[in-house]
């Protein structure tokens, strides 16, 4: 296991091929019990699929860092750390910019829950998609082929209203399910948009940081595709960190601030 530096620029190597190696973020918040089988199942797939796990430890005060430290067998695993909880939005950042400083152009950057809810087996599937032409594509709920029926009513509503909400107000093509958190993007694609953006790629700090992400791609006119995500929603351990009232709050502020903010004069 390696401990990674948060700072650091991208650099990146151009051009369009195979994608070489996965890198999987995976944001943690208290996730100390969740992470051992996901990273175990992750160790299944690191071979296939060249694969490095960043875990973005946020502040965790359950031990989170302590189990990536130990390491699994098999699997390239790296911790950036925050010695204090800066929120969902900073983390998936922190890890996207460590993952930037040392990924080539054409490599796989995928996020996905660390509460080990997200198949790890879709990771092939992600590459495929990757290397036929995409530039992001997300493991959606709502296509066929996808559900969220073992969620909580409540929760089903939010993920849906989201949707019907950003697909009429922002249309980013291809796009169905704006806030699933299990994505990949090609690394070129974050590169142009970091040299852009900069710190202000992911300004939310909570669950609407994904949201914002898409909003921010968009100018840099990606593919978009989707696959099928059975979101099983059963966390064994551990609690669901999201908060609807707060988290609808954050959608709105989303969308006021895409008004205001003059786009980019021309596609990145
Ligand atoms: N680093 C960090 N990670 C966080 C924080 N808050 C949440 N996370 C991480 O974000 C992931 C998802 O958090 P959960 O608390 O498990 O939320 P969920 O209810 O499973 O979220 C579902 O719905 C979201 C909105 O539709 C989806 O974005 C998400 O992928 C998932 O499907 C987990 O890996 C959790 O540790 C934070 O403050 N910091």
């Amino acid at each position: 296991m390696r401990t990674t530096s948060e700072q650091g620029a991208p650099a990146l190597s151009p051009g369009r091929g195979t994608s070489a190696r996965a890198h999987v973020v995976l944001p943690a918040y208290n996730e100390a019990a969740s992470l051992p089988p996901l990273l175990r199942r992750l160790a299944d797939v690191a071979l296939a699929e060249r694969l490095t796990a960043w875990v973005v430890d946020d502040g965790s005060s359950d031990g989170t860092a302590e189990v990536v430290a130990a390491g699994v067998p098999g699997l390239d695993l790296r911790l950036v750390s925050h010695p204090v909880n800066l929120g969902l939005g900073q983390a998936v950042q922190s890890g996207l910019r460590a993952v930037l400083a040392e990924a080539a152009g054409s490599d796989l950057v995928v996020v996905m829950d660390a509460d080990d809810t997200h198949d790890p087996d879709l990771l092939r599937r992600l590459r495929a998609e990757i290397d036929a032409g995409a530039d992001v594509v997300i493991c959606s709920r709502f296509v066929d082929g996808g559900d969220d029926a073992t969620a909580p009513p409540l929760r089903r509503l939010l993920s849906r209203g989201a949707a019907v909400l950003f697909r009429r107000l922002v249309r980013v093509e291809g796009v169905r399910d704006f806030t699933s958190g299990f994505r990949a993007y090609r690394a070129d694609l974050l590169a142009r948009a970091t040299r852009h953006w900069g710190e202000r790629l992911i300004e939310e700090r909570g669950f609407a940081c994904m949201v914002e992400l898409l909003m921010k791609l968009r100018h840099c006119r990606p593919v978009v595709t989707e696959v099928p995500l059975v979101l099983r929603y059963d966390r064994k351990r551990g609690a669901s960190k999201i908060r609807i009232a707060r988290t609808v709050g954050q959608y709105l502020r989303l969308l006021a601030r895409d008004r205001l903010a003059p786009a980019p004069h021309r596609a990145l």
